[in-house]
């Protein structure tokens, strides 16, 4: 089977277009292609389906075999792959998700190729038991949440996806990897979550680094992005678009006034396309 490899801001993932469907065995295929040793490698694996609501419809599965209900990254991803095989007429192109319903995706080409892509990645969830969360509140607003170790204040955001927003001193140096698993499985979120440690350097720049749900450490989240704008506003630290810098790279982040909806624009990149077998 053809795969194509893509990323965005290092955010990479294996690209499958022609299918009609999710394979019943996606879940053990993302496990076996994802693996950096003994696979392909990537953070998720990506089909790009036919729709009947938009141009296409995007499904996600983490590289631990979840699926996802929305990937900013990916999204970006999916729409160059269809804007630079010529597949899409014009800059616009429309892909449904499961966390989002259809979102319009602008792209901005140089000679024939996408460049840089702007999402609409719909109106941000803020009621606890809608994140989810296990607290039933409109908002979860800098709220105290411990485990063994250590306690911290966080702010959830769903984007279709959950996330769980924390503040910290040095974003660029914290040990994701001693807190990210615990908060990623913490009681607080029945469905897991996504983490963000983010350090807010002005009202438009803003440092983050990602623990993801079902894939660990990554260089970048387009969702978790979004999330962090969401509760830096949400916390008066920053105004409604800013920078959000992440160890792959910057993702512009906008949060609309009269819309309610979050925009992301960032890059997509083409790898490689290879042969696996399935
Ligand atoms: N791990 C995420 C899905 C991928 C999101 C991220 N890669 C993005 O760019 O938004 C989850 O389980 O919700």
């Amino acid at each position: 089977m053809e795969f194509t490899k893509m990323h965005g801001l290092g955010n990479d993932f294996i690209v499958i277009y022609g299918e009609q469907t999710l394979p019943d065995h996606a879940e053990e295929l993302a496990l076996r292609w994802c693996d950096r040793y003994f696979g392909i490698g990537a953070d998720g694996l990506v089909y790009i389906l036919p729709s009947e609501r938009a141009d296409y419809r995007m499904r996600i599965i983490n590289s631990d075999g979840s699926e996802a209900e929305q990937c900013g990254n990916a999204i970006r991803c999916v729409a160059k792959y269809v804007y630079d095989r010529g597949y899409v007429q014009g800059e616009e192109v429309t892909i449904e998700t499961l966390g989002a319903g259809v979102q319009k995706v602008a792209i901005q080409s140089q000679e024939g190729r996408a460049v840089t892509v702007t999402v609409d990645m719909g109106q941000p969830v803020l009621d606890g038991l809608r994140v989810p969360t296990t607290i039933d509140s409109e908002q979860v607003v800098d709220i105290p949440i411990e485990t063994d170790e250590a306690s911290f204040r966080f702010t959830a955001v769903s984007m279709g996806n959950p996330h769980c927003v924390i503040y910290v001193d040095d974003a660029v140096n914290f040990d994701l990897n001693t807190w990210g698993p615990k908060l990623e499985a913490h009681p607080l979120f029945p469905k897991k979550v996504n983490v963000e440690f983010a350090t807010v350097l002005d009202r438009r720049t803003v440092d983050m680094r990602v623990w993801e749900r079902g894939a660990g450490p990554t260089l970048a989240c387009g969702t978790g992005a979004c999330a962090t704008l969401v509760s830096s506003v949400l916390n008066g630290k920053t105004d409604r678009e800013a920078e959000i810098r992440l160890k792959g790279g910057s993702l512009f982040i906008r949060w609309d006034e009269q819309d309610n909806r979050v925009y992301m624009t960032g890059p997509a990149a083409f790898v490689y396309t290879g042969n696996v077998t399935v």
